[in-house]
């Protein structure tokens, strides 16, 4: 049978995206998913109200604060931690389940749910943090979505400049201007990641029929 790189097995690697919130990762993680057939997005259980429009199930699992303490004392969650007076955690068995097929998840989280996956999966984690151009742009996405409270938007901006110096904790930085610039960037890094060695799994056995070893 001809060899082809098709049949080498691939690693599924862990991509995270983190940004103070309003910065605009979830519009590139959507377009990432629509655009991508090989990665899937966890989706997290959090405590927080719904937003109008948010579907149970594929925005969020919203849970009570009672089930979600319930989750995290069954190690229900890869990492969990409390953002903006709210729970939010990440389900582990459907992340585990994504991997083990060889694809790749995508996980919109905070920087403290990033290192402690980094301390459970470094070699499985790509981290991408995005900035907005500016705090005014910031806020004026906040209030464009029209999804929040002036009041929540007004406790997001306060802790913009927190979150903000988490930056150096991850691989790559992207500075949110023009989102299909932004997708695109996200897309190179999913490409080139995706290509390292210790992720190609199967390239052993592959390049040993290359050679006719085998
Ligand atoms: N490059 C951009 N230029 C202009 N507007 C943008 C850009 N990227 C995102 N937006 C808009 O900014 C708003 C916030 O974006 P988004 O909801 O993706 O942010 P987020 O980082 O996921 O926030 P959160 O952490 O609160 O979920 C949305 O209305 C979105 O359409
Ligand atoms: N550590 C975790 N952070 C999470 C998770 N799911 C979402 N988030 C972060 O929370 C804030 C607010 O999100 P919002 O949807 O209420 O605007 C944002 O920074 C998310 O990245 C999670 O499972 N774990």
């Amino acid at each position: 049978m001809p060899q082809t790189s098709s049949s080498i097995g691939r690693r599924g690697l862990m991509l995270v995206m983190s940004s103070p919130s309003g910065a605009g990762k979830t519009t590139i993680s959507r377009a990432l998913l629509a655009r991508d057939s090989g990665i899937s997005m966890s989706v997290s259980a959090t405590t927080r109200a719904p937003r109008p429009g948010e579907v149970d199930g594929k925005d969020y699992y919203f849970v009570s604060v009672e089930r979600f303490h319930a989750m995290v004392e069954n190690g229900e969650f890869l990492e969990h931690a409390r953002v903006f007076d709210n729970f939010y955690g990440t389900p582990r068995a459907p992340v585990e389940a994504v991997l083990a097929q060889g694809r790749d998840v995508l996980f919109d989280i905070d920087w403290q749910g990033t290192q402690q996956m980094r301390q459970t999966a470094r070699a499985d984690l790509v981290s991408v943090f995005v900035l907005p151009p500016s705090v005014e742009e910031l806020e004026r996405r906040l209030h464009t979505r029209a999804q929040d409270s002036a009041e929540v938007v007004a406790k997001r901006m306060a802790k913009a400049g927190d979150e903000m110096s988490h930056w150096p904790e991850y691989d790559y930085i992207i500075v949110n201007v023009e989102v299909e610039e932004s997708i695109a960037r996200v897309q190179a890094i999913l490409t080139a990641e995706r290509l390292k060695r210790e992720r190609q799994v199967g390239m052993h056995d592959f390049v040993t029929r290359l050679r006719g070893l085998e």
